[in-house]
């Protein structure tokens, strides 16, 4: 397995891959990788003859108040869970690299909609710093495919669209997500969380299933059902940034007709923000 940090670099390899006619599969990472990037990677391999992991912290989507500055780096390690994934070659550019003009200059990928609401409203510029870097990642690997987590469920959605909208060539796949034992989804933000936080966090998946199965026995007040929701997350000691009943296509607040449904949530445990989503068929 190669780790390159340039464009002229990851370039040049790719174009002998293509020369070969290998397909080429892209999983787009923040780094300080668990087993949901590690299942993204493995499902890449069955996918394409060659895997690209992106390794970027992408200073474009975090707000000025978030945790790009302590957002953990740790590529020693993620490098050594890629190689024993099967992976083929790592693209851990430096901001310069992609943002050569600085980030006030950069031309921006904007996708409506999709990105309106939920962590869109909670972190303003947020999906527009995604679909950009997104966009760019597509742009200089030009993959066959792209796997993304069904975790980051508003994000995957913003993909689609945005491959759709702009006729880009690459197939979206998303990816189940993977829990610890209690429930918890894995994410690089948990290993912000103090030991007592981390004994509370298991109630987001809690109150997502409890939900699910009242949707499923055939409630249909949404509202109230999204109030129960925040009060009980607020009874364990989390602070509910929000928790809606969409459409699971839309994204819009659900309605009585609508079959497939996800909740998504998000929420925080003293200074961490957690974020979850479960789907529904009735
Ligand atoms: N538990 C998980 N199961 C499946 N996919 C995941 C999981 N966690 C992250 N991913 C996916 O991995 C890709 C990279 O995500 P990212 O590097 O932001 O990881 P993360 O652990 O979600 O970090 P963060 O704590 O910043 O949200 C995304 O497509 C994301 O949806
Ligand atoms: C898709 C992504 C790598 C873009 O920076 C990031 O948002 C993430 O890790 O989910
Ligand atoms: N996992 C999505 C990336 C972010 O929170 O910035």
């Amino acid at each position: 397995m190669r780790t390159v940090h340039s464009l002229k670099e990851l370039r040049s390899i790719l174009k002998a891959f293509r020369q070969q006619d290998k397909t080429i599969a892209l999983v787009p990472t923040m780094g300080n990788l668990h087993e949901g990037h590690i299942a993204l990677v493995r499902k890449a391999t069955e996918a394409a003859d060659i895997v690209v992991t992106s390794i970027f912290v992408n200073p474009m989507q975090f707000g000025a108040s978030e945790d790009l500055d302590k957002y953990p780096r740790t590529l020693a390690e993620d490098q050594a869970q890629l190689e024993a994934a099967g992976n083929t070659l790592v693209f851990a550019p430096t901001v310069d690299e992609i943002y050569p003009e600085g980030l006030a200059n950069q031309t921006k990928v904007v996708v409506p909609e999709v990105s309106e609401g939920h962590c869109g409203a909670s972190r303003p510029g947020h999906f527009e710093g995604v679909a950009t870097v997104v966009t760019m990642l597509f742009n200089m690997v030009q993959p066959d495919i792209a796997i993304f987590g069904e975790k980051d469920f508003q994000q995957l959605a913003v993909i689609r669209k945005l491959t759709r909208d702009l006729m880009m060539p690459i197939e979206i796949i998303g990816a189940p997500t993977i829990r610890e034992d209690d429930g918890l989804a894995k994410s690089s933000r948990n290993g912000y969380l103090s030991d007592q936080e981390r004994a509370i966090a298991p109630v987001v998946y809690k109150t997502l299933t409890s939900v699910a199965s009242q949707l499923e026995q055939g409630r249909s007040d949404f509202n109230t059902l999204e109030q129960e929701a925040k009060e009980a997350l607020a009874g364990a000691g989390l602070r509910p940034d929000y928790f809606n009943i969409v459409n699971s296509l839309t994204l819009k607040p659900a309605a009585e007709a609508d079959r497939e449904l996800t909740l998504l949530v998000a929420a925080f445990l003293g200074t961490t923000r957690l974020i979850d989503n479960i789907s529904v068929t009735r």
